[in-house]
């Protein structure tokens, strides 16, 4: 196995395969589930609207794939509003729905206009929001741009009790950048604390993939990168990490998988 089919196999395991559009269906997530389950294993988790998370649920039991592939769902987004009600509102409701991990986008434009504690409270509040399940904070680092603004995002979400730190909603300009993630995860090293990073948005390709992992593993050491700390947020990396591992998308899993 090459270098790059051992970050591919890396990737798809760390991957939340995700389907954002406004025009999602029934059908079109029931579709992404089906792609969950590859000859190579599957993501970790899909990340979809809340809307869809029944039907996905049950999808994913018929696949055998219940428990195994965590779903995902968004919160404050894709605008990262400076409303801490709403966002907690949606947070709940999220949960509710049967959501096991939340993404929830970072008061961003707050941020940026110089306030300096709604973001921590935004975090705070929808942690206290998850019970127990995973917050993931996107900071929208291509609209934060500045290299100390990212910083002080990562910070003030890492305070807020952010489980893992997130660059992009992937519906702007600049979505994860390397460098957005050197300055998230030197943060997340810096702060002592059990943070994970996601890098979402844009990322296409296993070469891409490899350059993010490979800075991880520079920077938090090899054994920091499982699904616990590292996800990639993509809707369209999958069949690229099945070619370069040999296997065409849609193929079915051989029994007993891998
Ligand atoms: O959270 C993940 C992003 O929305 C995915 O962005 P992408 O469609 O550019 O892969």
């Amino acid at each position: 196995m090459t270098d790059l089919q051992h970050a591919a196999r890396q990737a798809l395991a760390m991957m939340d395969l995700t389907s954002l559009n406004d025009d999602d269906s029934d059908a079109r997530i029931v579709a992404l589930c089906r792609q969950a389950k590859t000859p190579v294993g599957s993501p970790a988790a899909i990340c979809i609207y809340p809307p869809f998370i029944a039907r996905a649920r049950s999808e994913l039991e018929l696949l055998g794939l219940g428990g195994i592939v965590k779903i995902a769902t968004v919160t404050n987004f894709p605008h990262g509003d400076d409303d801490i009600d709403q966002a907690v509102h949606e947070t709940r409701e999220a949960v509710a729905l049967g959501a096991d991990e939340i993404d929830v986008v970072f008061p961003y434009h707050a941020l940026m206009a110089g306030d300096t504690t709604m973001g921590q409270a935004l975090v705070e509040a929808c942690k206290a929001a998850c019970g127990g399940r995973p917050l993931k904070v996107i900071l929208e680092t291509g609209e934060l741009k500045q290299p100390k603004l990212i910083r002080q995002a990562s910070e003030l979400a890492i305070a807020g009790g952010a489980d893992f730190l997130k660059t992009s909603t992937g519906k702007v300009e600049v979505n994860a950048t390397l460098e957005a993630a050197e300055i998230m995860l030197s943060t997340i090293r810096d702060s002592g604390r059990d943070v994970g990073f996601k890098a979402a948005g844009g990322v296409r390709t296993a070469e891409e993939a490899k350059a993010y992992l490979d800075l991880a593993t520079r920077l938090m050491g090899e054994t920091w990168l499982t699904p616990a700390h590292f996800r990639f947020g993509a809707s369209g990396l999958l069949g690229n990490l099945l070619a370069t591992l040999g296997v065409e998308a849609g193929t079915r899993p051989t029994s007993g998988g891998y």
